[in-house]
């Protein structure tokens, strides 16, 4: 489990992460996800003791990362694709993390196996390519069998195969009950993996909700109906928290009024229907939306926070 409490970092003027407060459960895949910019990396970075949080706390499994006597085994991270630039080769690489833990050939063998590098563990590090090297991170973010695994950005550069690989990845390593914490700026990749959402814009938190939920509030419902006395139907459907518009004749765009609502209506007035369709607005819609606010607010505001 992560925890964050009033997590805060400053650079300068520069307000990168702000107020943060969540936390990230077992069992399931947690989306951490923001624009460019938004304080993903830096809070990870906090996270693993790597920068020091100007405000607030952050702990991994009820403790500071600092605090940890096996850290490799508590919470196990790839924060950068190609951190590994390096002569050795991947399994000498794994060799020598696992020395610092106690952890020999047969789990190194073992996380090989896993990511899939066998056929190229013998060979130097430093040649592989990025869909490689960001295995050999994973690898080694596995090496000591940790409780909470957090990636930042994994599939970045990634092949179809590479991402659909990660994907079943992290769904597996959820399903063993460990915390899983992966960053991306794509909603529509998130939407594919993650259970969980926490969102942040300019360092803040915008949203910490299951997919589900940010699904069910981000779906403005819009119902398409065709019919031969849309004229009649339109006036039948008007009120207050109802919007219609039409782009041709006979079509109306109707948003406030479900779907069952339009239908019921239309039967009851004996009006005919040739379609009755609800569309969703996309999640990447309902993200953008979000994350545009955040950036619009935290521009208005940029006096008070400075
Ligand atoms: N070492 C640093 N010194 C100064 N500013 C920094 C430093 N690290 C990050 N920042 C700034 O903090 C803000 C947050 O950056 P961060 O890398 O955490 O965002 P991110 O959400 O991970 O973005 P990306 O998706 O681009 O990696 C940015 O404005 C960045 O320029």
């Amino acid at each position: 489990m992560i925890e964050a409490r009033d997590l805060s970092k400053r650079y300068g003027d520069r307000l990168a992460v702000d107020s943060l407060t969540f936390t990230v459960a077992p069992g399931v895949v947690t989306g951490f996800l923001g624009p460019n910019g938004a304080g993903k990396s830096t809070t990870m970075r906090m996270i693993l003791g790597l920068d020091a949080p100007t405000g607030g706390t952050v702990r991994v499994n009820g403790r500071r990362y600092a605090d940890h006597r096996d850290p490799l085994r508590q919470i196990g991270a790839l924060l950068e694709a190609k951190a590994v630039h390096t002569g050795r080769s991947a399994r000498d690489h794994l060799l020598a993390l696992g020395a610092t833990h106690g952890i020999g050939r047969r789990r190194v063998d073992e996380v090989i196996d896993l990511v899939g590098l066998r056929e190229v563990a013998g060979k130097r590090a430093g040649g592989f390519s990025l869909g490689m090297g960001q295995r050999l991170g994973i690898a080694a973010a596995l090496l000591g069998d940790p409780a909470v695994v957090m990636l930042d950005e994994p599939v970045n550069g990634l092949d179809p195969d590479g991402i659909r690989w990660i994907r079943g990845l992290l769904r597996g390593l959820a399903a063993e009950g460990r915390t899983v914490f992966v960053s991306s700026h794509l909603m529509s990749e998130m939407a594919q993996t993650a259970d969980h959402l926490i969102v942040v814009g300019r360092g803040r938190l915008l949203a910490d909700v299951s997919l589900a939920e940010f699904t069910r509030r981000a779906s403005r419902t819009t119902v398409r109906v065709r019919s031969p006395q849309a004229a009649a139907l339109r006036d039948l459907l008007a009120g207050p928290d109802v919007t219609i518009t039409g782009g041709e004749p006979g079509l109306l765009e109707v948003s406030g009024l479900r779907r069952e609502v339009i239908g019921d209506r239309a039967a009851a007035a004996g009006l005919t229907l040739h379609e009755l369709t609800a569309t969703e607005a996309s999640l990447e819609e309902a993200f953008m939306t979000m994350t545009r606010d955040a950036v619009e607010y935290a521009g208005a505001t940029a006096g008070e926070t400075r």
